[in-house]
């Protein structure tokens, strides 16, 4: 990409968006475009058409997309099938009609079987059954995998496919119902250290009420009190995180360096190396992750599970050994990530 290339980030105010505009910002890239989601809706056919053909974009960054929890996935499955589908149908497919020279879209490593070998290489896609709290979402995201290699394949595009592990960063999503772990167990956490010190102004105005006893009874509802807070599930399935600049670095990374040629053994009938993994090659369990948190927030309480709560996949741990030996590592660990976004959450 040349530093004056005209580059599109869709999703740009989003926690992978805006990492990836700041990285190419950082690195000089001086014409990126953006919109947001109320001035160009991508699951609209006809705005995408025209945004292409007015902006002509020559790389996509393809970040926008409907985006949760394990619980968002569950309850608003119609939802993240039907967005997905279609933002990503639109953009793919506007990209090819308009020469897009590269487009990066990002799947998820939920698109791996439930129960995958571990640490999950790449080529265990489309192997075994998905998990089912997040499996529209999956689909989805596996239909934009196979969409990429279809497009390139038949009609020689250069569009490449990333599967990034669990994220977190700056500009995260902090709703205590619809967000991932480690922002709600951030907010939760840190409500409940708030209550337990009785600094009731500081409750409310973190959740946007008048009166505390509103507050306490809304808290209630996600069990948080000055006591305790409730961790969903057993405590026992384990995840890896990866800092979204990092993740930013890495996508910016393979734009640079790598084309959809590189990624793709075509004489391989059985194994299509389609796509490539993001992510640190480290679990931890949501257990030692909430007393992490704990501690960083310094709350005295207890940590309470609820089995009620779904686990979701027991673990899926990348294996990032592709991405390594093209010369990428992670840079941030995971405490320090905490701490850095404890303190964006403090200061936002
Ligand atoms: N966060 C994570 O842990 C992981 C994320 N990913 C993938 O990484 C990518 C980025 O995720 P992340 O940054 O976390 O998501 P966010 O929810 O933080 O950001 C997504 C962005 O997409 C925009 N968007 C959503 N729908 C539309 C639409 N119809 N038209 C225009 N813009 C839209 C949102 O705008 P608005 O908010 O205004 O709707 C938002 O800015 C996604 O593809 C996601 O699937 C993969 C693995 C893990
Ligand atoms: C990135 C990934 O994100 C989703 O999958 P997930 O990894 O299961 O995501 P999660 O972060 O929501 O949960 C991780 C674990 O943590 C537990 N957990 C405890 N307490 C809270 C809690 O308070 N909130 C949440 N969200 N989870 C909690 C929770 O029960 C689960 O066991 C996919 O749907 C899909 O979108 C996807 O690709």
């Amino acid at each position: 990409m040349k530093k004056n290339a005209k580059i599109y980030i869709a999703g740009h105010r989003g926690l992978v968006g805006s990492a990836i505009l700041n990285n190419l910002s950082d690195k000089g890239y001086s014409n990126i475009i953006t919109r947001t989601h109320s001035e160009l809706d991508l699951s609209s056919q006809i705005a995408v058409s025209s945004f292409f053909e007015n902006e002509k974009p020559e790389y996509v960054f393809l970040a926008a997309a409907k985006v949760g929890g394990i619980v968002a996935n569950n309850t608003y499955r119609a939802d993240f099938i039907y967005e997905n589908m279609m933002i990503q149908n639109n953009v793919i497919h506007q990209s090819y009609l308009h020469d897009v020279k590269k487009l990066l879209f990002l799947g998820s490593t939920c698109i791996y079987p439930k129960n995958a070998p571990q640490p999950m290489s790449e080529d265990c896609l489309l192997t075994d059954t998905l998990e089912y709290t997040n499996e529209p979402y999956a689909i989805a995201k596996i239909a934009g995998i196979k969409m990429c290699e279809s497009y390139n394949l038949q009609y020689g595009t250069n569009f490449i496919s990333v599967m990034p592990t669990n994220l977190y960063g700056p500009n995260d999503n902090f709703d205590l119902e619809k967000s991932h772990v480690l922002p709600a167990l951030i907010r939760k956490i840190h409500l409940a250290k708030l209550l337990s010190e009785a600094k009731y102004d500081d409750v409310v105005k973190d959740l946007g009420l008048e009166h505390i006893e509103e507050a306490k009874a809304y808290l209630e509802t996600f069990g948080v009190s000055a006591n305790s807070v409730e961790i969903w599930g057993s405590g026992k399935p384990k995840r890896e995180f990866l800092w979204s600049e990092d993740m930013a670095d890495a996508c910016v990374f393979i734009m640079e360096n790598r084309n959809f040629s590189d990624t793709y053994e075509a004489d391989q009938k059985e194994i299509r190396n389609t796509h490539i993994n993001i992510g640190t090659g480290k679990d931890i369990s949501i257990k030692e992750l909430a007393e992490t948190i704990k501690a960083t927030v310094g709350f005295k309480g207890d940590l309470v599970f609820n089995t009620d709560k779904p686990d979701g996949t027991m673990k899926k741990l990348t294996d990032v050994s592709k991405l390594n030996g093209l010369g990428w590592t992670h840079n941030i660990e995971l405490k320090e990530g905490i701490h850095h976004l404890f303190n964006w959450y403090l200061n936002k």
